[in-house]
Parts: C-alpha cells; structure tokens; sequence
C-alpha cells in the first residue's frame, strides 16, 4: 500500500465537477433504487412511516450518484480481465470526521478491511495529511506493504522518489517541490498563530508542505473575522501560496500544480499504469479535494469515482457511499471478492 501525504498536500510530494445522468425513472427501479439503498444501508426501515424520514432529496440525488454497495456487482463485473488499483481518501472516509484532528483514527474493522483490500489490489492512501504526522501510524503497517517508501526514508518527498526509483519514472512532479520554501511555510505559520491568536477554538495544523486552519471550535460570529485575518496573511504571499476549503477547514496551499488528481495520476504513472487500458481504478473520498480525482477518472472513462456523502452535493463522482461505515462495507465485499477471485496483487 502506499500512502500519499497530499498537504503533504502538496499535496505531498508535497502529499484533489457535472454530471450525470441515467436518472431512474420508472416507479418501479425507483422504489427499488431506495429499497436498496436504505437496506444496505441499515440505518432507515423500509416501513412506510420510518421511510417518510429519508430526505427526499438525498434520495432523489442518489438515483444520479447511486450507492456503491447497491453496485458492486455491476462494478465488479466491469472489471473482468481488469486491474482493479484502488485509492482511499482518509479524514471522512476511512476515520469518521471527529473535532480534534489528532484523534481521527481508524478502527480496527476500517484497518483489517483497508489490509485485506491491499493484498489484493495495489491500495494507496492520497491524504491532504503529511505522512510524517497521523496517518502513517494509523494503517495497517504490521503487514509488509507493497511499496513501502517510508521503509527507506520518512520524508515527504521520499514516497515520490521511491517509486521512481522502482519504475524509473521521472520526477518531474516532485521536482515542483524544489520551488516550495519550507521556510516561507513556517514564516507563514508564525503570522498565521500571531493573527489569530485572540480567535478562540483555532487549531492550526502543520501538515508539511499545507497549513490547515480548523475553525470547528470558532463561533460562527468569529469566522468573518478569523477568514479576514488568515487572507491578511495570505495577501503577503501571492505567488507562493493560495487558499482551498473543506470541512470546518482552510487549507493554505503552494501555489503549485498538485492536488489529489495529479497524485492520482503520478501513482498510476508510477506503478506503471498510466498506459493501461485494462485498469479499474476505485477513488474514493468525501472532501472537495478530492473532486479533482474523481475529474481525472471521468476524463479516463474507466474508473470509478466514488464520493462518501450523507447528503446531496455537486461531485464529479458517479457513485456514492453514505458514510465511512458503508466505505467499510464496500472494502469488506472488495477484500472478500478479491480474496475469492484469488485476485493477488504481484507488483513486478
Ligand atoms: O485530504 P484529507 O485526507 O481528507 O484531509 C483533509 C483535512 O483532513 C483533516 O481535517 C478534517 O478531519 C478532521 C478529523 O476528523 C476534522 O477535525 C476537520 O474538521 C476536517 O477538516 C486534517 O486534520 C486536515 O489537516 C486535512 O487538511
């Protein structure tokens, strides 16, 4: 398995939108649509009256963006005479978003899944989190992963060169790295603490190559502020870094070229599959950073961008898992299908 520090986002190296279609639209599929969607899901009777309580436009935008669980057979049977590559999100997707950062763990369920899954099929990791902090201890490393560039070196760039190394790929993307100054990040840090230090409930976070400022705990009548501070700031440094936003965070980013889909892009390259027309890569994430992964498999035409959302929004994804308990699930039934289907990943 191989973990990408998007922040490391720079999405590491540093360390990611319209729309589809195909809405159901006879009664009959639909009911189906919701039966399948609600059972596998669980959590909402089929009763009549607990039925009533299922949003009505969650359920009208999941006949556009329809559940993966409910799909994985039609899934599956795309993948015939396919290499299945899978990408996994990490906060919101396989660790439930919770209020302190620190604390978002996997479960053990989540990492027994995310191992069988990567015993399979080649898995990586693409968070906006450095390697360095948080994730890297939070997979499943007991078991010797595919690739393991942290074996050789714990840095950001490392995983990058690594994998260069194995394929002879060039290093073009990491090579973008060189113009980042982490100096100028940690001047940045500094200003960024001194703005805001009479906000309460800001935590910032140094993911390496990104800053993550967390408003969850900032009053809402305190975020004009706090916002008009953090691009105080910002206007300081206007071809060096820029501003991105996802859940109850603004992350403050190199003004380079790499987000989650380049990252996509440079471990399909690296691993050899960029060329491959008998690849099915799986994608899947919740945040708006990772729409620019679900683009660069719309625009290959032979994955599957699969957004984790409980509630409606714009993704470029064309399926969706509610919640990281049904991302779970999905792993469960891949790990299992894989370890039926003898589906042994050799990297040569
Ligand atoms: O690309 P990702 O792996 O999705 O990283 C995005 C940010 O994830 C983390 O923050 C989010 O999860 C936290 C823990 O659940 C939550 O408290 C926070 O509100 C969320 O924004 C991470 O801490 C950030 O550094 C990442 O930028």
């Amino acid at each position: 398995m191989v973990v990408v520090g998007i922040a490391a986002k720079i999405y590491e190296a540093m360390g990611i939108q319209s729309w589809l279609p195909n809405i159901i639209s006879n009664s009959e599929s639909m009911s189906k649509t919701i039966h399948d969607h609600t059972m596998d899901r669980g959590y909402i009777s089929t009763s009549p009256v607990e039925s009533s309580i299922v949003d009505e436009n969650y359920i009208s935008w999941l006949k556009e963006h329809p559940s993966a669980i409910s799909s994985f057979q039609r899934i599956i049977n795309t993948s015939k005479g396919k290499q299945i590559v899978v990408f996994l999100d990490y906060d919101g997707t396989l660790s439930p978003i919770v209020c302190d950062p620190n604390r978002a763990f996997m479960s053990d369920q989540m990492r027994a899944a995310v191992r069988e899954v990567s015993k399979h099929f080649p898995t990586a990791i693409i968070s906006g989190r450095s390697r360095e902090k948080g994730v890297m201890g939070w997979i499943p490393w007991d078991q010797p992963p595919k690739i393991s560039p942290m074996t050789t070196t714990t840095t950001s760039t490392g995983i990058i060169t690594k994998l260069s190394t194995k394929r002879g790929m060039n290093l073009s993307r990491s090579n973008r790295l060189k113009t980042f100054s982490l100096q100028l990040k940690r001047q940045m840090l500094i200003e960024l603490r001194e703005r805001t230090k009479n906000i309460k409930g800001v935590v910032i976070e140094d993911n390496r190559f990104c800053l993550s400022v967390h408003y969850r705990h900032v009053k809402d009548e305190e975020y004009e502020t706090l916002e008009e501070q953090v691009e105080s700031v910002l206007v300081n440094y206007p071809d060096q870094f820029h501003m991105t936003r996802g859940k109850k965070v603004m992350e403050i980013r190199p003004s380079i070229e790499w987000n989650k889909g380049h990252a996509l892009e440079y471990l399909l390259h690296n691993l050899g599959f960029d060329n491959s027309r008998n690849l099915l890569p799986i994608y899947i994430g919740d945040d708006r950073t990772d729409e620019d992964a679900f683009k660069v498999l719309r625009e290959r035409g032979d994955g599957f961008p699969i957004v984790v959302a409980s509630k409606p929004r714009d993704t470029m994804a064309f399926h969706s898992l509610h919640d990281p308990s049904e991302v779970l699930s999905f792993l469960i039934r891949l790990g299992r299908w894989g370890f039926d289907n003898n589906a042994d990943f050799v990297l040569t």
